[in-house]
């Protein structure tokens, strides 16, 4: 059962499904369909339908390479789709890592900030989410799409990620941030090659030691696809990593991560249920 309770959020007492509105054209996995404002909030409704907990609306891809978008357009994407959502009484969090989008989005309704920069890439960001007092992911991240594959180098990246994410943790804090505000996310593929990505996913345990709900983003990466790749070695398409995401899914509920961020919300949200129940008579021994 997940030990948090994280202010706004619902308490399901199991791992928490996050779907994914990416109101971009060009992200990895499902660039451009959600591009259109009416088709973007159809498609939040219809996650919540399939058993999305949390509707995550994104303006800006985060893909490695990808370029930064405007604010005005940032903002253009996503404040029409998390007002509507979030009027429908869907949990909507924003996936920025600007504290302007973040405010616009608070105030449209939005309860949860969802930073893959973890506070880095806008200095402001801690001080409106201390204002908001809305919940607040802290990813770890190591820079900008451009070159984020440069900063993939570690020794031990369970021990670093966790060092970083601390690091973290104490700035926003010193910044106002309540501590149970705070839930805090690995950043699979960011900055990380294929095998840190694995280390981190058999590392949850250690990760859980920061004291604070995790969130698990593997849906649909490039690191499944590898895993994946048929015998000529191309990785299987982002689109038809559903079934390994599944999988992620499955064994990260079982070992106790607050949420899971993923594309295809129906099979994941029968996973975490099928987690919930093995967790429960696993418990009750
Ligand atoms: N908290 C969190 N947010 C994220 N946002 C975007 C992406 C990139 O994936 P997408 O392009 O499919 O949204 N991954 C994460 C992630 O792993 N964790």
């Amino acid at each position: 059962m997940s030990a948090f309770t994280v202010p706004g959020l619902p308490d399901a007492g199991r791992c928490l499904v996050m779907g994914v509105v990416n109101v971009t054209p060009d992200s990895f996995s499902d660039g451009g369909r959600w591009f259109d404002p009416e088709i973007a909030i159809a498609h939040g409704l219809a996650l919540v339908e399939q058993g999305a907990d949390i509707v995550d609306v994104g303006g800006e891809s985060t893909r490695p390479g990808a370029a930064r978008v405007s604010l005005d357009e940032e903002l253009r994407r996503v404040e029409p789709v998390i007002r509507a959502l979030s009027a429908e009484g869907v949990a909507v969090s924003v996936d920025t890592m600007r504290a302007e989008v973040a405010e616009v989005a608070v105030a449209a309704g939005a309860r949860l900030v969802n930073d893959v920069s973890g506070g880095l890439a806008d200095p402001v960001m801690p001080r409106v989410v201390a204002a908001s007092g809305v919940a607040y992911v802290v990813m770890h991240w190591r820079g900008h799409s451009r070159d984020m594959e440069s900063r993939a180098i570690y020794g031990d990246v369970v021990t670093e990620v966790s060092e970083e994410l601390r690091k973290r943790v104490d700035s926003v804090l010193a910044e106002g941030v309540r501590e149970e505000q705070l839930i805090l996310d690995p950043g699979l593929g960011f900055s990380k090659q294929a095998d840190h990505n694995w280390a981190l996913l058999a590392g949850l345990d250690r990760l859980q030691e920061l004291g604070r709900p995790l969130i698990i983003g593997a849906s649909r990466k490039r690191f499944l696809g590898r895993l994946l790749a048929g015998p000529d070695g191309e990785p299987r398409p982002f689109a038809e990593n559903d079934d390994a995401t599944l999988a992620v899914t499955a064994l990260a509920a079982r070992d106790g991560a607050w949420c899971v961020r993923v594309h295809d919300v129906r099979p994941n949200a029968d996973a975490v249920r099928v987690a919930a129940a093995w967790r429960t008579a696993d418990e009750r021994g």
